[in-house]
């Protein structure tokens, strides 16, 4: 593709996800590829499209505040061919009971939602719709998609946005039926492995870690190359890597980008106790925090050090 042409979006859709949502404020100045991004029914098929190059960037969720990570998208990104994260968007999460307009509650004895918001709404649910049954569907949106397609949905109604209900004309029975106020899910924009997005000063880096083996104190080995660099973690899981029982990679976001020395210094240390890292992009934080190092951990500290090393050597 030629550099000035557009880039072309995508994201976990259809039209009425949170998904959506979240890729409306990160194009916000940018209408026009708004309009042309395409929704895809799954995360993983929505990641298939960068790497094959039909679109460039997709927005898919990745960490939820109540759920935890979206292991759909840890295990889709960090498959055979790596790709990388461009940026990140936080949304407030607000559930809505969205059914076919006349249907009352008494007549809901299934709801249609997506695996990571049923969690959310678990409390709500047992209070107000005890006998009501789980179904899952591929996102929240598709939920309510399906109610507004017809009478063939194996449910009566949906846990969806606002705007799904709003997009597929379905009535609200009950709104803000999340279990937290104050629920928020992570996004990520993902491309093809590229030039990395320059530092801002509050940045963040995304890596997978393989180990050698299991062995006492292994994971500890791993994260005392961040802590003895001043670097904060913001999110560690364990994930199996699929080559048998009891085998784990694990999947780090932490504090900094990838130029900055102390991260460097970390990432080589990593590299020699690890079997192998795959490294998921540096990018800038949503919340704009700025990251500070200590007064040990500047850039500057790490180069009077070398230079210090150098004139030994000298
Ligand atoms: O189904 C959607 O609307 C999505 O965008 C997916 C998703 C998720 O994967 O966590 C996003 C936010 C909510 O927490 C629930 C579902």
């Amino acid at each position: 593709m030629h550099r000035s042409e557009p880039l072309r979006y995508g994201y976990f859709g259809p039209q009425g996800t949170f998904t959506q949502m979240a890729l409306a404020s990160w194009l916000s100045e940018d209408q026009d590829a708004l309009a042309a991004a395409r929704p895809f029914g799954t995360v993983a098929l929505g990641l298939d499209a960068v790497r094959s190059g039909e679109i460039d960037r997709v927005m898919v969720p990745i960490e939820n505040s109540v759920e935890g990570g979206v292991s759909a998208t840890l295990d889709a990104l960090n498959s055979d061919n790596p790709l990388v994260i461009q940026g990140e968007v936080l949304v407030p999460i607000t559930f809505v009971l969205a059914a076919r307009s006349g249907t009352t509650r008494a007549a809901i004895r299934g709801v249609g939602s997506h695996s990571h918001a049923w969690p959310q709404v678990r409390g709500w649910m047992a209070a107000h719709l005890p006998d009501a049954s789980y179904v899952p569907t591929l996102s929240t949106a598709a939920a309510a998609e399906a109610l507004a397609a017809g009478d063939r949905a194996p449910y009566e109604a949906a846990v969806c946005a606002p705007m799904a209900a709003e997009v597929f004309g379905l009535e609200v029975l009950a709104e803000d039926i999340g279990d937290n106020a104050s629920a928020v899910t992570r996004f990520v924009v993902v491309s093809r492995p590229g030039a990395v997005p320059a530092p801002t000063g509050s940045d963040k880096t995304t890596v997978v870690l393989y180990q050698h083996d299991n062995h006492p104190g292994g994971l500890m080995e791993l994260l005392e190359q961040f802590a003895a660099r001043g670097i904060n973690l913001t999110r560690l899981e364990s994930r199996p890597t699929g080559s048998g029982m009891g085998a784990y990679c694990f999947s780090i976001d932490f504090e900094g980008h990838v130029a900055d020395e102390r991260v460097g210094e970390t990432l080589m240390s990593l590299r020699r106790v690890c079997a192998d890292i795959r490294f998921h992009g540096s990018y800038r934080r949503a919340d704009g925090r700025p990251v500070e190092p200590t007064r040990t951990t500047t850039d500057q500290a790490f180069e009077d050090a070398r230079t210090w090393l150098h004139s030994l050597r000298a």
